[in-house]
């Protein structure tokens, strides 16, 4: 009986604790801004927020309050849901050109009327914190990036934090957006794992899915990965937020029943979220610090 007990309690995989992992990157960061204080900096995020989506607001709010208790300037900016695109693309331009800011953000989705290409592509590059801009998605896929896509970079960290070492593994990811899914691949191939990426129209994907070594979900189906699809030792990362009836949160994975099986499964919440946040701030740093680079060269 006792055998048979701690047989159980090995092959119960684990959490990947992302409040963990950020809190580790946040003492990192308190530090790094306090250098650039004293360089006169202070690392500056602007966040553009057009009309009034409610998943917004909540991710709105928790980016600024994080913001804050690192010391990095953050400045909402709201517009009305019936913006314009000229006036939106006119506002990006004067934050372009504003030498206090570092990091531009505009919150996606954004309304119909408004063409979310045409926008990102305004923003420069240098400061296109999120990582959308045509020219660091280029750098990324020719394994030259410098600023990433969070939510992918942040998955990134946590499997280097729990030692997993992509080289040479299975990589799944089930989603190809713009915002998780293609980005994924790019980290994933760059870190020599064998990628494949699967959506809606991909056929069999239970055949897919059961090889992978690692198992990335972000399709915003709740439960739409059970321990029936992955592979035993698998670990299994779930992006996914869904809200039901009640506004409980949860992901795409069926999280009590994967982690009996999988090696190590990220919660939600408290795992890709958080660490989203945290690369945002990391990221934003990152432009402050090459600011502070150039104000040092051209004194
Ligand atoms: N925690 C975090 O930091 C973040 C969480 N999210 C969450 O992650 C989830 C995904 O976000 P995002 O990538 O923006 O979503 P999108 O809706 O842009 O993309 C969803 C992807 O899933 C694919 N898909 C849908 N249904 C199926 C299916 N039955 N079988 C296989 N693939 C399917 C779609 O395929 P196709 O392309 O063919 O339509 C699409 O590629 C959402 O729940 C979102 O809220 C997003 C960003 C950050
Ligand atoms: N330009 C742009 N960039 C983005 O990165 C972006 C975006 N638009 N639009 C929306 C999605 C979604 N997203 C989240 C990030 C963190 C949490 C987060 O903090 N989640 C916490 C809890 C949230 C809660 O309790 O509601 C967790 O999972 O533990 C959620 C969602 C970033 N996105």
């Amino acid at each position: 009986m006792a055998i048979y007990f701690e047989l159980e309690v090995r092959l119960l995989g684990k959490i990947i604790d992302g409040k963990l992992v950020a809190q580790h990157y946040t003492a990192e960061m308190k530090r790094e801004v306090e250098a650039l204080g004293s360089n006169h900096i202070v690392p500056t995020l602007a966040v553009i927020i057009v009309g009034e989506d409610d998943a917004s607001k909540i991710y709105v709010r928790n980016k600024h309050r994080r913001a804050e208790g690192i010391g990095i300037h953050s400045i909402n900016i709201r517009m009305p849901e019936e913006t314009t695109q000229l006036a939106l693309l006119e506002r990006i331009d004067l934050l372009n050109s504003d030498p206090e800011v570092d990091g531009i953000l505009v919150q996606l989705p954004l309304p119909e009327h408004i063409n979310a290409q045409e926008v990102l592509n305004r923003i420069n590059p240098d400061k296109d914190v999120d990582g959308f801009h045509p020219v660091n998605v280029g750098r990324l896929w020719s394994n030259n990036a410098q600023i990433v896509p969070s939510t992918p970079f942040g998955i990134m960290k946590m499997l280097a934090f729990y030692g997993v070492d992509p080289a040479g593994k299975q990589a799944v990811i089930i989603g190809r957006s713009t915002i998780v899914g293609r980005p994924m691949a790019a980290m994933l191939l760059n870190a020599n794992a064998t990628v494949t990426i699967a959506h809606s129209q991909t056929k069999n994907l239970r055949m897919l899915s059961q090889q992978a070594d690692i198992l990335v979900v972000a399709v915003g189906q709740s439960r739409f990965i059970k321990a029936e699809d992955i592979k035993p030792g698998a670990v299994v990362i779930d992006v996914g937020m869904n809200r039901d009836e009640n506004h409980k949160l949860s992901g795409d994975v069926d999280f009590e029943a994967v982690i009996q099986k999988a090696d190590l499964v990220t919660p939600v919440p408290g795992g890709v979220g958080p660490m989203t946040i945290t690369m945002l701030m990391q990221q934003t740093i990152n432009i402050a610090k090459r600011r502070a680079l150039h104000a040092i060269q051209n004194k």
